[in-house]
């Protein structure tokens, strides 16, 4: 096997990558499960680097193309065009080892095995990627540990909950020791406490082992809570790549949130911004509202001066992540190339 380049060099280099999905061939339109009837664009010349010990989220809505991307970093694809290296390694030509330097946690993975245990769950998978035999079950019984699911080692898949079984997919996404850890809505079939817990592990296994980590998910607030860099796809385009505070500054449309001390005050602030093309919701005394882009709170409060004395409080809002992706989805797709 070759060895892969030095740790200077990023994890993840993704350099001008396009994926177009090719018409099914005729003879193989009656075999196949979905067949394709033109080309599909998946991704549109993307540029990407990721380090050792950063994780990057990606976000983007349905058929953005995010699944695409991870499927070339694990070699179970190939770009149309550009290149892709994992560690140095070139997805395409070494694909055999760039499987052994990456661990990846697939969408709605169906592949465990029921009625086996957690252990010889691990155990199959980690022959497959070549540990050797002597070391099959301590490496096996360390990833069960790394995951908390040591004591349930011979319990079978069938007597895990939800959050268990995703806990087992990410020991054996990590049973090899990779270098990047790939996962694809890790989160997706768990409820909100144990997917709380699956991230907090997550963020604690790429701290002690220093992995580059590339995440999707559509949970926008999971996105948030990791702290991470986002990538946000749009049409198989980078639109973003940076931190969420950056993006909101980017994007800024002011909200604002207030209470009156009346019902009828609040209606008729709702009236007096409505008038002024102000965007707002109001529920009992409490409204808030959306300034246009480039207003300032000064040109808010003029509007306000019949009703200041009826204003309880008043104070500038976050701006939801879903609502700023939400606009920037509904614009024209971005320019090609765009580079982060
Ligand atoms: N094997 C395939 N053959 C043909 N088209 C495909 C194939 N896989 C994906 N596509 C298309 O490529 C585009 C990107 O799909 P992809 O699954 O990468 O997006 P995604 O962002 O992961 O979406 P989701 O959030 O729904 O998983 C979509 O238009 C999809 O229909």
């Amino acid at each position: 096997m070759q060895e892969p380049a030095t740790t200077s060099d990023a994890v993840v280099a993704v350099e001008g990558v396009s994926k177009v999905y090719r018409p099914t061939p005729m003879a193989m339109r009656m075999m196949v499960r979905t067949t394709i009837h033109s080309d599909v664009t998946a991704l549109d010349g993307i540029s990407l680097r990721v380090e050792a010990g950063q994780t990057v989220a990606l976000v983007g809505p349905n058929g953005a193309g995010k699944t695409t991307l991870f499927r070339i970093l694990t070699g179970l694809t190939t770009p149309t065009t550009g290149e892709a290296k994992v560690l140095g390694l070139d997805v395409d030509t070494q694909s055999l080892a760039v499987r052994r330097m990456v661990g990846f946690m697939q969408a709605e993975d169906r592949a465990l095995f029921m009625r086996m245990s957690c252990l010889e769950n691990l155990v199959f998978h980690a022959r497959l990627q070549h540990i050797p035999r002597r070391d099959l079950r301590s490496r096996c019984m360390e990833a069960l540990e790394d995951v908390g699911l040591a004591s349930q080692a011979q319990s079978s898949v069938f007597a895990l909950s939800a959050g268990m079984r995703a806990r087992l997919q990410l020991a054996r996404a990590i049973v090899h020791r990779p270098r990047l850890l790939i996962l694809d809505e890790p989160t997706g079939a768990v409820d909100p406490v144990g997917a709380h817990e699956l991230l907090l592990l997550v963020q604690r296994l790429v701290r002690e082992h220093n992995l580059a980590t590339l995440i999707s998910s559509h949970r926008l607030e999971e996105i948030e809570s990791l702290g991470s860099n986002v990538v946000l796809l749009d049409r198989g385009r980078i639109r973003y790549h940076g931190d969420l505070s950056t993006l909101r500054d980017q994007w800024r449309r002011p909200a604002v949130e207030m209470e009156l001390d009346s019902i009828e005050a609040a209606k008729a602030a709702c009236t007096l911004l409505g008038t002024h093309g102000v965007e707002v919701h109001r529920s009992g005394t409490e409204v808030e509202c959306r300034l246009p882009a480039g207003w300032s709170s000064g040109q808010l409060f003029a509007i306000l001066n019949s009703v200041a004395d009826r204003l309880v409080h008043i104070r500038e809002a976050n701006v939801p992540l879903r609502d700023i992706l939400a606009e920037m989805y509904a614009g024209p797709p971005p320019a090609v190339k765009e580079r982060a």
